[in-house]
């Protein structure tokens, strides 16, 4: 029996299928979507028909789709978007989560409420911004879903009979759902958005949603209840006690499974839900595998002389020291920064310090999110390294030395697709946990001497950018 994996993030569309009780892989395609921090939807639904042409789907008994967290999706009466999605890096609603903030009573009101303090990515500050600066569009609005939860509803039927469903993780990343309570806060929904929207039901981790209804598709018999994109990496890794999970793709991002919600009253740590029924406290940051695409474009190399440049200069990149914010950023919360190269001279101006200096900066950001972890009483136990940017060989190689700790690098991989198949084969099987699918065997461990000295230049950096000095 085969079950398919669907992973919506920013940049792209991947799926997977697998083999329903190993989750031995047979087959994987990809699309790209368009760039920008707003999007169409259909967009999504395009790359999702692309990648399960040519077959993709025959034999395939469940589908599972996880995508990109916090994108806002307003759908009107008639189920019709009523606006581009605005997705989890545009920080237009910066304003508005300071407002929020503010309205009820400060940061710490929130994550008691919620488990996280609304940054410009959430999907209530958005909700706030659309009322505030498009009524027209915010009054023909009638339900709000997220990217995960549209791709799933149209899978099963949309309009024509499809219902709108999601589940605690993904919730978990709206603002106005508590994972520790397991229920809406439609106070705060209201408060952000001035009156009622409907929201989806939140399943359970192994319902089904029903069957496959959209035209042009083969009438698959399981949908499952899908999830947010990081929730699924953890799934399709298997990821245990003790194991902080960095994964660099679009977002950097550093999260574990945990027994217990988190709620960080600073903000850095996002106490969202996982997939399986426990908590996955998580830290942010705009800007990761892209600064590293940046950077190649701005020396005229591809990634893999990228890669090579950076491992030419030695630690500390002869001085240099990346601020990377070229997103904004939103942990630390910066919506507005741009990114800063300190510490130039005459002699540092070399495409090899440059490019060492990007990977180091974009690192930090992540070795900043695994401490802000572990002041959550998160245990790190191993660092498991994933997404694009853990391919190339010299972030697998600098990640050690920027991280204090060493690195375990499971073998290229697509896990957030892998943790929605694996959802689709649980969903499937009807089990109380999720089918075992083998470890991180194939994992390599890299180690190096710890480069303190990087990171206190980077913190002197960012310390003197927010005039924290
Ligand atoms: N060998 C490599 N070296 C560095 N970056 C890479 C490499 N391969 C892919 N990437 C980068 O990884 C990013 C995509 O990562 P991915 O985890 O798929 O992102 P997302 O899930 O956010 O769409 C792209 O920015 C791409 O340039
Ligand atoms: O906003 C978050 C997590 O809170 C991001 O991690 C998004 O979920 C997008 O992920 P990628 O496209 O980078 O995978």
């Amino acid at each position: 029996m085969l079950v398919a994996g669907v992973d919506s993030s920013t940049q792209g569309t991947k799926i997977v299928v697998r083999r329903a009780d190993t989750g031995e892989p047979v087959r994987a395609a990809q699309a790209p979507h368009p760039d920008g921090t707003e999007i169409d939807p259909r967009h999504w639904w395009e790359a999702l028909l692309a990648v399960c042409a040519d077959g993709m789907l025959e034999g395939v008994s469940a589908i599972g789709v996880a995508a990109q967290q916090h994108g806002m999706v307003a759908l009107d009466s008639a189920g019709e978007v009523v606006r581009p999605a605005l997705l989890w890096n545009d920080n237009r609603s910066a304003g508005a989560a300071r407002d929020l903030i503010a309205e009820l009573g400060g940061p710490r009101a929130w994550a008691q409420a919620v488990g996280s303090v609304p940054v410009a990515s959430l999907t209530v500050t958005k909700l706030r911004w659309l009322a505030e600066h498009e009524p027209a569009n915010a009054a023909r609005a009638e339900r709000v879903l997220l990217p995960h939860d549209w791709l799933t509803w149209r899978l099963t039927g949309g309009t024509g009979g499809g219902e709108a469903l999601t589940d605690r993780g993904d919730a978990s990343g709206t603002g106005y759902y508590s994972p520790a309570e397991g229920a809406y806060r439609t106070d705060l929904l209201r408060a952000a958005f001035g009156r009622d929207l409907a929201t989806p039901r939140v399943a359970g981790p192994a319902d089904t949603a029903g069957p496959v209804r959209a035209a042009g598709l083969p009438g698959i018999g399981t949908v499952s209840v899908g999830t947010g994109d990081n929730m699924a990496a953890a799934l399709g890794l298997g990821a245990g006690p003790g194991d902080v999970v960095v994964s660099l793709g679009t977002s950097g991002t550093a999260f574990a499974v945990a027994e217990e919600p988190t709620a960080d009253p600073s903000g850095l740590v996002t106490g969202f839900a996982d997939a399986t029924g426990r908590f996955l406290p998580l830290v942010c940051t705009l800007n990761a595998a892209r600064v590293l695409d940046a950077g190649a474009r701005m020396l005229g190399v591809d990634l893999a002389e990228f890669g090579r440049l950076a491992l030419e200069a030695p630690s500390g990149a002869h001085g240099l020291t990346l601020l990377p914010y070229l997103d904004g950023e939103r942990t630390p919360n910066l919506p507005d920064a741009t990114g800063r190269l300190d510490g130039l001279t005459r002699a540092n101006l070399t495409p090899p310090a440059i490019a060492r200096a990007f990977v180091e900066g974009m690192l930090c950001g992540l070795a900043d999110a695994v401490d802000a972890l572990t002041a959550q009483d998160v245990p790190v136990r191993r660092v498991l390294l994933i997404g694009g940017a853990a391919r190339s060989a010299a972030v697998r190689a600098i990640a050690p030395q920027i991280l204090g700790r060493p690195v375990v690098v499971p073998e290229p991989g697509e896990y957030v697709a892998d943790g929605a198949a694996r959802q689709a084969a649980w969903a499937l099987a009807g089990t109380a946990e999720p089918p075992e699918w083998g470890s991180t065997a194939a994992a390599e461990t890299y180690e190096a001497d710890p480069a303190p000295g990087v990171r206190e230049r980077y913190a002197q950096a960012r310390a003197a950018l927010t005039g924290t000095a």
